[in-house]
């Protein structure tokens, strides 16, 4: 189809969402704010009447002093019919199931039609934690957040999951770019996609899910896992992240990444000795080792400031185990490349800007054939459309995380087994 043509098209398609919307209440802007494999996140404004009719809104909205929300607008039916019948509907469920956490995004209501379906979010408007780690470390000239502001996010982090986790949902794509930020600096998880309400207690799960560098080693061997515990390992990534700019593991092939996993996470000079206790205790190898989340909630990282904010969701505290830092049994590779190292890049604007890398070598131990491709898609060049993080002050050019953090929207869903 010719650009005009398409421009035209996606203008009629524009109006008839900007129609259906008012007819549900809300005042759809034509300001996008995000989009995903098959959909679009638009702002809107609920009208007054929507509110008073609608309890969660009204509730919500009371206390925010405004009447701004998110509309996730997903094209049900451009795509395929294992989304809208498995990953959509996981999506509204486990929002609902969710409701309602002051750190994890609100589903207001949904509504559809045969072409599409509308999903009412609380509106997170200070971009994901991604984009907050870059510009922050532009700002500083320095990699990472500050250790305190990182424990202020990473203590809403914990209590978002452990709610989840007492509702029944382990998310399973834990990561910075679906970790959002309000107005006020409030962190809200988002994306569950993924999410799984069977993961919990004794049941295993087998699919392989989110993005590679935040995986667990167990999911990565294509072991069945808990998924608590997976989602603990992931926390410890982001962790990871938040204090040091980079990622843990930085690799594409999974035998190196589990080479990487197994030696453990290196430290820049000067995090504390608490902050790496911690870390090194969610990223456990073994996921009977990690830590539980009553154990971060009482690590001794967490508590400097109002450690009673967890004994609401967590309970008290029990004791604090010491964790391994050697270097384990495992072979060293030849030429190990340097560790997280920091490039230029970020996410691709257009969802599905990704080359094609089949040329790339087969993961020697035998990966399932779905991670394969995962991988294969997962390494998107970094030149090809990323979007540059807050303006930088200093001569550097602006720090991010490594490239395998932005996987193409497509490629998150064609994986999942
Ligand atoms: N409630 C919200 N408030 C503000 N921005 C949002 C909100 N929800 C989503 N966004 C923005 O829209 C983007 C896409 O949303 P989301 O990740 O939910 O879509 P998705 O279709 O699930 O994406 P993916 O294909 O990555 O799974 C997010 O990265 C974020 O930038």
């Amino acid at each position: 189809m010719k650009g005009s043509s398409r421009r035209r098209l996606g203008q009629r398609v524009f109006t008839e969402q900007v129609r259906e919307c008012r007819d549900k209440g809300y005042l759809l802007s034509s300001k996008k704010i995000g989009s995903g494999a098959f959909s679009k996140v638009y702002l809107a404004r609920a009208t007054p009447e929507r509110i008073q009719h609608n309890a969660k809104l009204s509730a919500d909205l009371q206390d925010k002093h405004h009447a701004m929300v998110a509309i996730k607008i997903v094209s049900t039916a451009e795509a395929p019919a294992e989304f809208s019948r498995k990953f959509l509907p996981r999506e509204i469920s486990s929002l609902n199931a969710t409701y309602k956490h002051l750190n994890v995004v609100q589903l207001y209501e949904t509504y559809q039609n045969s072409q599409r379906s509308y999903l009412v979010l609380e509106l997170a408007a200070r971009g994901d934690l991604l984009e907050h780690i870059n510009s922050v470390s532009a700002r500083r000239c320095c990699p990472g957040l500050e250790e305190d502001e990182a424990r202020r996010l990473f203590r809403q982090l914990v209590s978002a999951v452990a709610h989840c986790h007492s509702s029944g949902i382990v998310h399973r794509d834990l990561k910075c770019e679906n970790i959002l930020l309000d107005e006020q600096g409030l962190l809200k998880l988002t994306d569950f996609g993924f999410a799984n309400c069977s993961g919990l207690k004794n049941a295993l799960l087998s699919t392989f899910c989110g993005s590679v560098a935040y995986t667990a080693p167990e999911i990565l061997m294509s072991k069945k896992y808990a998924g608590e515990r997976a989602d603990l390992w992931s926390l410890g990534v982001i962790l990871y992240a938040m204090v040091t700019g980079k990622l843990p593991f930085k690799e594409r092939q999974p035998h190196r990444m589990l080479h990487l996993m197994r030696r453990g996470p290196t430290f820049r000079q000067g995090l504390s000795s608490e902050c790496q206790d911690l870390i090194r205790g969610l990223l456990q190898l073994r996921p009977d080792a990690r830590l539980d989340l009553q154990q971060v909630a009482a690590h001794r990282w967490m508590l400097p400031f109002a450690p009673a904010l967890f004994c609401n969701v967590l309970g008290t505290a029990p004791e604090e185990p010491k964790f391994p830092t050697a270097l384990d049994e495992v072979p060293r590779l030849k030429d190990p490349e340097p560790l997280g190292t920091l490039v230029q890049l970020q996410r691709p604007q257009r969802p599905g800007a990704h080359h094609d890398r089949t040329s790339e070598p087969t993961p020697a131990f035998g990966a399932p054939r779905l991670l394969q491709a995962h991988l294969r898609c997962s390494v998107a060049s970094p030149g090809v459309g990323f979007r540059r993080p807050g303006a930088a002050s200093c001569s550097q050019q602006p720090l991010s995380l490594c490239s395998i953090s932005a996987a193409p929207k497509e490629a998150r869903h064609c994986q999942v087994k």
